[in-house]
């Protein structure tokens, strides 16, 4: 995250870590709790590693120093990723996994709630996105879970800042056209979370940008309302 403060313990309860269990074991992708076995995040973030056996779940912590090889975490039973994924330039970038059991919610792991069909058009104007992703475009991995917020922007003026690409429909752009504030590498898969009337709302997943907080630059998340009845169908 560029541009973000520090979050505190229990402010994002339904953020969790995806690591890989490979050679070494590191962060990769963030990840939001929809259910107490289900896990949304980014398709983006399995490519070449879809093998659930590798990667672990860590869920109600704030700081990745807190992870050690004795801390609990989830195992993956599934990965499911959108047919329609090929790249996160060209949408469809939602996956996701099933625990190899539910969890039980405390105050640091508990769920988000999905946005309604009803409010598909609805101007949130309350938004952060979080992750333990880098703070600059050439960085490394935060310890601690950063936060920021950032306003969301019309497809159109999007589609202007990204010419050279076609934005298409079921993605939502968010940022500040003079930068300085935005995802970054390592962020990706985690939320887009939105306050309204008190509730909180998954809209988007973090997924791609040319470059981290340039101006004119927004970042796109996968808009999450497009995809609920593809979720649906998977989760029930
Ligand atoms: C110590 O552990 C680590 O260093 N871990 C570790 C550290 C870093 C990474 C990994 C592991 C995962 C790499 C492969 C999967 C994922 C590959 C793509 C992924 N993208 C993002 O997270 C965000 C993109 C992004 C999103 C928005 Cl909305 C706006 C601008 C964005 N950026 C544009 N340029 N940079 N960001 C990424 N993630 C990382 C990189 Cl490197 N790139």
């Amino acid at each position: 995250i560029v541009g973000g403060t520090d979050a505190s313990p229990g402010e994002w309860p339904w953020q969790v870590s995806l690591h890989v269990k490979l050679f070494r074991r590191r962060h990769h992708c963030g990840g939001s709790i929809i259910s107490n076995q289900w896990i949304l995040t980014a398709a983006h973030c399995f490519m070449s590693r879809q093998n659930p056996n590798i990667w672990r779940v860590y869920a109600g912590i704030l700081k990745q120093s807190e992870i050690k090889e004795d801390t609990p975490f989830f195992k993956v039973e599934e990965i499911i990723i959108h047919p329609q994924y090929t790249y996160a330039q060209t949408g469809y970038d939602i996956a996701l996994l099933k625990l190899d059991k539910p969890m039980n919610f405390t105050d640091l792991q508990l769920p988000i709630c999905l946005p309604s069909k009803e409010e598909a058009n609805m101007l949130y104007t309350d938004c952060w996105v979080i992750g333990w992703g880098y703070r600059k475009e050439r960085g490394l991995v935060e310890d601690i879970l950063q936060k920021v917020t950032v306003p969301l922007m019309s497809k159109e003026e999007c589609q202007a800042r990204y010419r050279k690409r076609r934005i298409d429909d079921n993605v939502i752009c968010a940022g500040y056209d003079e930068g300085g504030r935005d995802a970054c590498k390592g962020d990706s898969g985690g939320p887009l979370s939105c306050k309204h009337e008190e509730v909180w709302y998954l809209v988007g997943i973090t997924s791609w940008g040319e470059g981290c907080a340039r101006p004119r630059q927004p970042g796109v998340y996968t808009k999450v309302v497009d995809y609920l009845d593809w979720i649906l169908e998977k989760t029930t």
